[in-house]
């Protein structure tokens, strides 16, 4: 299995559980990496036959700027489903931080993997 990968693409969106986070935008780091098999597009030397990463992170960043959810979790789980279906992503891992939000910590946030992984060959 291969993978595409996207690093901290910092998104800004309304997110948090308190009156005070309602009111403003705040920046989550995510990371992500995505299932596909990268042989075709390799061989052809053509985008189209892969996952686009700048047409992906595209995506998140209007996804971000659509969405106010309380949690993270919810932010991680529905993002996770648009992209699964958007892009035909058969398995992904999506980490979601929110640095500073716990001042002690350099970030916290969620992980989570969706999808099945295809088997390596
Ligand atoms: N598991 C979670 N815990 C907390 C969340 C969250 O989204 N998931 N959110 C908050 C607050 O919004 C916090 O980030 C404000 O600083 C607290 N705990």
């Amino acid at each position: 299995m291969d993978l595409v990968l996207i690093e901290s693409l910092g998104v800004d969106t309304v997110i948090g559980v308190y009156d005070w986070e309602r009111t403003i935008t705040q920046r989550l780091v995510l990371d992500l990496a995505l299932a596909t098999d990268i042989r075709p597009s390799a061989a052809a030397d053509d985008i189209t036959l892969t996952l686009d990463y700048a047409a992906i992170s595209e995506r998140i960043q209007a996804f971000a700027a659509a969405h106010d959810f309380a949690l993270v979790e919810t932010f991680a789980e529905r993002l996770a489903d648009t992209l699964r279906e958007e892009f035909a992503i058969p398995w992904l891992r999506l980490t979601v931080r929110k640095p500073g939000a716990v001042p002690a910590a350099a970030a916290v946030g969620v992980q989570i993997e969706r999808g099945t992984r295809p088997e390596a060959s």
